[in-house]
């Protein structure tokens, strides 16, 4: 697909354009902005630019879909890609426009830029090469010049779904709060218990007052639920109760539920904006830098390492085991331990470890006490999976939204040390198992979180009154970035045992890495990361 769009970037009006396409979707015109390009949900779609820079030149000349592995630095564009994000006027090219209201608003009047300009995106890598390729930008979030709903007419919904996480109740309490006081928005309802709430509850009329104290308290105020997903029936609800924004707060489960929504809404022809809001305690959602109520988690998890370190001092031979969430990304788990300084060795999903022989954990805990008198373990619940459902009766179930039901591994490991240190090293030690799971997620989010949440929630308010639809919000190398949902649903965020943070972690607990026996390696990290070991094998020999 080839499109060429004849309006500059300038242009605040809805850029037209001849297409030429072999593709089987009907040719679309006058699009806002350039998100015409998108207007293909599920496809990634890049606009490419002439010229070195769209600051520059601003003069887009070619539209293509391809995908990010396809990108080449061809031409005199330096190789720059926009991901865009799809736009109402994609499906409904006669949609009106309207003046942003916030041109008269109190805070806003004053700004220097009120609008954040067509031509704004953010790169996803900050970190260049001289020469190398521009690379892939998203479009700045912020206010635009026009919108595309009359605050009358809109009615807003907010729904919350997957597991809880700090500052749900924030991102609620500013949609809300967005909606009124920047727009003067005030049809808000809340779907209760997720997405099956849409046909299954009734909703409740949300109201700054109704939401004014809900961010001091943990959870959601609407309730959650995991499955129940079922796309017909939603969209159904939808248009039944004449909904024209949907607030989606949820993880990658939950977006691939709003990407199906997205493209419901745009086979029926309905102006509907939808945008998922990213939630995740794991911090597993691809592109943002961070997900909210992480750190918020981070912190509180800093209390039972706490705890449990001093349990492991105060004793002769203390042995700590804290197990923090992280069902397939250890992230929670690595920044607990870089922040505590107290912990000894980290194990995450990633990461595989063994307990017996030379270079495995259970010589390094020996090591430990003997050099110490006590050791620290902080475990993500996904490490060492495969010798829990070895040694357990394994349940290999799914939750309600397919998610897999791990094993315990902080129970399997507190056991597997015991043994080891009673029977076989007939070594008397103290051992503590502190599992803080739900602790550091079902409490209020912390100022850093809180404010993280308010800028979410305002980028997403813009970003539907604009008439974007099927996107995502967050910070992309901490600029707020509107990002097609497709990028957030298509690879989960893992930690990367190549890159700096392992390493930096490494070098702070001491700890083995684990490298010696390649085979268990082998089985369980990406082909890259492998590559990567046995090059440095190769070296060392
Ligand atoms: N592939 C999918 N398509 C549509 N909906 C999905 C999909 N995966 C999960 N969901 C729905 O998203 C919601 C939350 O998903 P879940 O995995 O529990 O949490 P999270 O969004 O935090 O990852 C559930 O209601 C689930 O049914
Ligand atoms: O017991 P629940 O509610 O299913 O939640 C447990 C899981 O939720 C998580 O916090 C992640 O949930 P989400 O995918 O919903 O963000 C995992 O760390 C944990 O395994
Ligand atoms: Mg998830």
């Amino acid at each position: 697909m080839e499109l060429s769009l004849s309006s500059s970037l300038h242009s605040t009006t809805p850029a037209s354009f001849s297409l030429s396409t072999n593709s089987t979707s009907p040719p679309r015109q006058n699009l806002g902005l350039f998100s015409a390009a998108a207007s293909n949900f599920s496809s990634r779609v890049l606009l490419k630019f002439n010229k070195s820079s769209i600051l520059r030149q601003p003069r887009p000349v070619v539209v293509k879909s391809q995908s990010s592995s396809e990108i080449t630095n061809d031409n005199d564009d330096h190789g720059f890609v926009l991901e865009d994000v799809p736009h109402l006027t994609s499906f409904l090219p006669d949609l009106p426009s309207y003046p942003n209201p916030l041109k008269y608003s109190q805070a806003y009047a004053i700004v220097k830029n009120t609008f954040v300009s067509p031509e704004d995106v953010v790169a996803q890598q900050i970190v260049v090469q001289k020469g190398s390729p521009r690379g892939i930008h998203f479009r700045r979030a912020g206010p635009r010049e026009k919108v595309y709903f009359k605050p009358e007419q809109v009615r807003a919904c907010i729904v919350t779904c997957g597991g809880l996480c700090p500052g749900i109740n924030t991102v609620i309490r500013e949609i809300v709060c967005g909606l009124h006081n920047m727009y003067g928005v005030d049809d808000v309802l809340g779907i209760q218990g997720g997405y099956r709430g849409f046909y299954s509850q009734n909703t409740i009329k949300l109201t700054p007052k109704l939401v004014n104290d809900i961010h001091k308290r943990g959870g959601t105020c609407l309730q959650t639920s995991r499955g129940g997903h079922d796309t017909k029936k939603i969209v159904d609800n939808i248009q039944d109760r004449g909904i024209n924004q949907v607030y989606i707060i949820g993880g990658d489960g939950t977006h691939k539920g709003a990407a199906a929504i997205s493209k419901e809404v745009e086979k029926r022809g309905l102006q509907v904006a939808v945008v998922g809001i990213p939630k995740t305690i794991d911090n597993d959602i691809a592109v943002i830098d961070k997900s909210f109520g992480f750190d918020t988690a981070v912190e509180e998890a800093q209390r039972a390492i706490n705890a449990a370190h001093v349990e492991a001092e105060c004793v002769a031979n203390g042995v700590g085991i804290v197990k923090l969430m992280g069902r397939y990304s250890g992230f929670i788990a690595m920044f607990a331990t870089l922040a505590s300084r107290d912990v000894d060795c980290c194990l995450i999903p990633e990461s595989p470890f063994y307990l017996e022989g030379q270079g495995g954990l259970l010589e390094y805990v020996e090591q430990r006490l003997k050099e110490n008198g006590h050791v620290l373990i902080v475990l993500a619940e996904g490490a060492g999976q495969e010798y829990v459902s070895q040694s357990a009766q394994a349940v290999n179930g799914t939750d309600a939204s397919g998610n897999r039901l791990l094993l315990d591994v902080g129970l399997w490991l507190t056991q597997e040390v015991k043994d080891h240190f009673t029977n076989v090293r007939k070594m008397e030690i103290n051992l503590k198992y502190i599992d803080p799971t739900y602790m550091i997620r079902a409490i209020p989010s912390n100022a850093y979180d809180n404010i993280y949440c308010t800028l979410l929630a305002q980028s997403a308010v813009h970003g539907t009154m604009a008439g974007y639809t099927g996107f995502t919000v967050g910070p992309v190398n901490s600029r707020h970035a509107y990002i097609p949902i497709n990028r957030v649903t298509e690879k989960t965020n893992t930690v990367r045992l190549t890159d700096r943070m392992w390493a930096r972690l490494l070098a702070s607990t001491n700890q083995p890495s684990f490298l010696q026996k390649c085979e268990i390696v082998r089985e369980r990290v990406d082909k890259e990361t492998m590559e990567v070991i046995d090059d440095m094998r190769i070296t060392s020999i």
